[in-house]
């Protein structure tokens, strides 16, 4: 048996590159982008708005295929896999939070959350569910309907809903932008609670330097190419390396 090439990173990419459209409307997104995202932790996925952060996230995912390179969540490389395939994997090795909350409305908070799991024929770990709705703090809604919770607490259903599998990663793409900066803190200290208390692992794309700052390591995009990575960020380090690249931005002719 040969030996595993890849390491203790729960999802990365090799020499990535997206480009969308043709001639004229070429965009280089991801223009060879290699980066890991290790296992058990969080990582903050920033850089200026058109830098690639979504594109990068989406390709990492498997939601969108590279134009070349290798996207891989653990061992298993992405576009070696059938749409069945990547289908599955998705399901059962990936949790996603958008910035919309995407719960479906005639489900309870319950229902919400183990439906990637019913829809699979897949029984969650009755002993992790128990956790995991303790620490999203939603014991006292579990028969509420979405409508019935503010914005927060609907985002804490869904986070509850990406780690009810015990997926490999979660992916979180602006998890924060639409709610107001306390249920925001609560949201990133629940995703910061999962990685350090319960070893998952998170990946989070974000354009607040506070929210970045709740990662364990922030990496820095421009131009669809990775510039920078920063480990135990706090706010106003993120600021200012943000400064930075906005003002190289502004330069360009
Ligand atoms: N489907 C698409 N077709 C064509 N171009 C695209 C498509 N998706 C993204 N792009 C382009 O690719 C580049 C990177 O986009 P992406 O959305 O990944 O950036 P981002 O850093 O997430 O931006 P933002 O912070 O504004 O959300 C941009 O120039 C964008 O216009």
């Amino acid at each position: 048996m040969s030996a595993p090439v890849l390491t203790a990173a729960a999802a990365r990419v090799i020499d990535a590159v997206k480009v969308y459209g043709v001639d004229d409307t070429e965009v280089r997104a991801l223009d060879g982008v290699s980066v890991d995202f290790p296992a058990a932790r969080f990582t903050a996925i920033m850089g200026p708005s058109g830098s690639g952060k979504s594109t990068l996230m989406h390709c990492a995912a498997g939601l969108d295929s590279l134009t070349s390179g290798g996207a891989y969540i653990g061992d298993t490389e992405l576009s070696g896999l059938d749409d069945r395939r990547l289908t599955l994997l998705r399901r059962d090795r990936i949790g996603f939070v958008f910035q919309a909350f995407n719960l479906l409305p005639t489900l309870t908070v319950a229902e919400n959350i183990t439906l990637p799991m019913d829809l699979a024929g897949a029984r969650p770990d009755p002993e992790w569910l128990e956790t995991l709705i303790d620490v999203v703090g939603l014991r006292d809604r579990l028969h509420h309907r979405p409508s019935e919770l503010s914005g927060g607490q609907q985002q804490r259903v869904a986070v509850a809903r990406a780690f009810a599998g015990q997926p490999d990663v979660v992916f979180a793409d602006e998890p924060t932008g639409n709610l107001d900066s306390r249920s925001g803190e609560e949201v990133l200290n629940l995703l910061g609670r999962t990685v350090r208390e319960m070893g998952r692992t998170v990946v989070m794309v974000t354009h607040d330097p506070v929210a970045a700052a709740h990662a364990d390591e922030v990496i820095f995009l421009a131009d669809g190419r990775l510039v920078d990575r920063m480990q135990n960020p706090t706010a106003d380090s993120v600021l200012d390396r943000m400064k930075s690249l906005d003002v190289q931005e502004a330069r360009k002719p």
